[in-house]
């Protein structure tokens, strides 16, 4: 580990509200919850109504940590949760059994489930062992990145080869530089969806640089095809006035919208694209678009990955992995507590490729 400040929880503050889920120790079997959706709330009401909804959606983690209004300790709490989203390592026998005669792909966010969150966004690295790991899964199944970050940046942090990777929230797909095992008539791969997008998201980028100059600890990022603002590091009295500046900013531009991760504000067009599309644009790209033959494995810890996990509940197929301490509400049926969990997964979904399959993943 480097001198980065890892950060231990987004949601310490939340109130708790305990909501009761049936038990979900099947892979794909169909329990939908959608998450609550943050867009009605923020979108109905006055200006001033609009900004406290913002507010209160990000002093909650993100997915929004699951709320109790009963009497239940978080301990009670976290134990109801792990029973619908039982960890993907204690069940890893049934998920193997699951993947029998079909093939794994995998798809991989990067923030929070390869690397730890932390204070600063360019320092968020991986560790050479979760490298070991994401390139060893890699040689056994097709793996993709799917993350909110610029593509080049995130190549520059997990460096490897042979992976598909899609940046800014799917929005800028690219496969594997090296020639491909998966698919058999290769063509390089590359899809942006958004790209009439880009002068105008660079010109948005500038004017958030300077306006928010103006609040101490805000960070702005370009991620090519979205924009990030970050708070992790402005005061939460300061966190109302950041808001607004941004909805204002984004009143001269109905053509984006505004959304949010973990303690992030992302600017992004409004196509309808996410990492859910990304995930089956990739199932597509691979030859599995109404295939049964696959079992796609999404690991994320953020509500942008539910995007995905829904994708996956609505296929009833494959499997989303939530990576979270806390319980959340969430679309994913499976969970894991942190990246080291994460890394310890995919080493065992390697040696059970080599060894019980009698195969070597080259
Ligand atoms: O889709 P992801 O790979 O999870 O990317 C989402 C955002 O991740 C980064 O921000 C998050 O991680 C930072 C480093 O740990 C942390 O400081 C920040 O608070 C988190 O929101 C990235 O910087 C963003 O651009 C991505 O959109």
């Amino acid at each position: 580990m480097t001198n980065q400040n890892v950060v231990a929880s987004d949601a310490k503050s939340s109130r708790i509200r305990f909501i009761v889920r049936k038990s979900i120790f099947s892979p794909a079997v169909p329990n939908p919850l959608p998450a609550p959706s943050l867009a009605k709330k923020i979108e109905t009401g006055g200006a001033a109504a609009k900004t406290n909804a913002w507010v209160d959606s990000m002093r909650d983690s993100s997915p929004t940590r699951v709320k109790s209004t009963a009497s239940l300790s978080e301990t009670e709490e976290k134990n109801s949760w792990i029973l619908t989203h039982p960890s993907a390592l204690s069940m890893f026998e049934q998920i193997a059994n699951a993947s029998k005669g079909k093939q794994i792909a995998m798809f991989l966010d990067y923030d929070g489930t390869l690397s730890p969150i932390v204070e600063d966004p360019d320092r968020a690295f991986m560790t050479n062992e979760m490298r070991e790991a994401v390139r060893d899964v890699a040689r056994c199944f097709p793996t993709a990145i799917v993350t909110g970050r610029c593509r080049d940046k995130i190549y520059s942090f997990v460096k490897l080869a042979g992976l598909y990777y899609a940046g800014s929230h799917g929005m800028d797909i690219k496969g594997p530089s090296k020639s491909q095992k998966y698919k058999k008539d290769h063509q390089a791969l590359l899809f942006q969806p958004a790209s009439k997008f880009l002068p105008m998201i660079d010109e948005v980028y500038k004017v958030l640089i300077e306006k928010t100059k103006s609040i101490c600890g805000a960070k702005v990022e370009n991620n090519k095809f979205c924009v990030s603002v970050h708070f992790r590091c402005v005061e939460e009295k300061m966190w109302a006035a950041l808001v607004e500046l941004v909805r204002s900013v984004l009143n001269d531009y109905p053509k984006l919208r505004l959304t949010q991760g973990r303690k992030v504000l992302e600017i992004r067009p409004t196509i309808k694209w996410d990492k859910g599309k990304a995930l089956e644009f990739l199932l597509e790209s691979l030859g599995y678009a109404n295939s049964n033959d696959v079992l796609p494995i999404y690991i994320g810890d953020d509500r942008t990955d539910e995007d995905a996990f829904t994708v996956l509940r609505n296929r009833g197929q494959g499997l989303g992995i939530l990576v979270s301490k806390v319980p959340k509400e969430t679309n994913a049926s499976y969970s894991l507590q942190e990246p080291a969990e994460v890394k310890d997964f995919l080493r065992r979904l390697v040696e059970w490729k080599r060894f019980s399959h009698g195969e070597a993943c080259m």
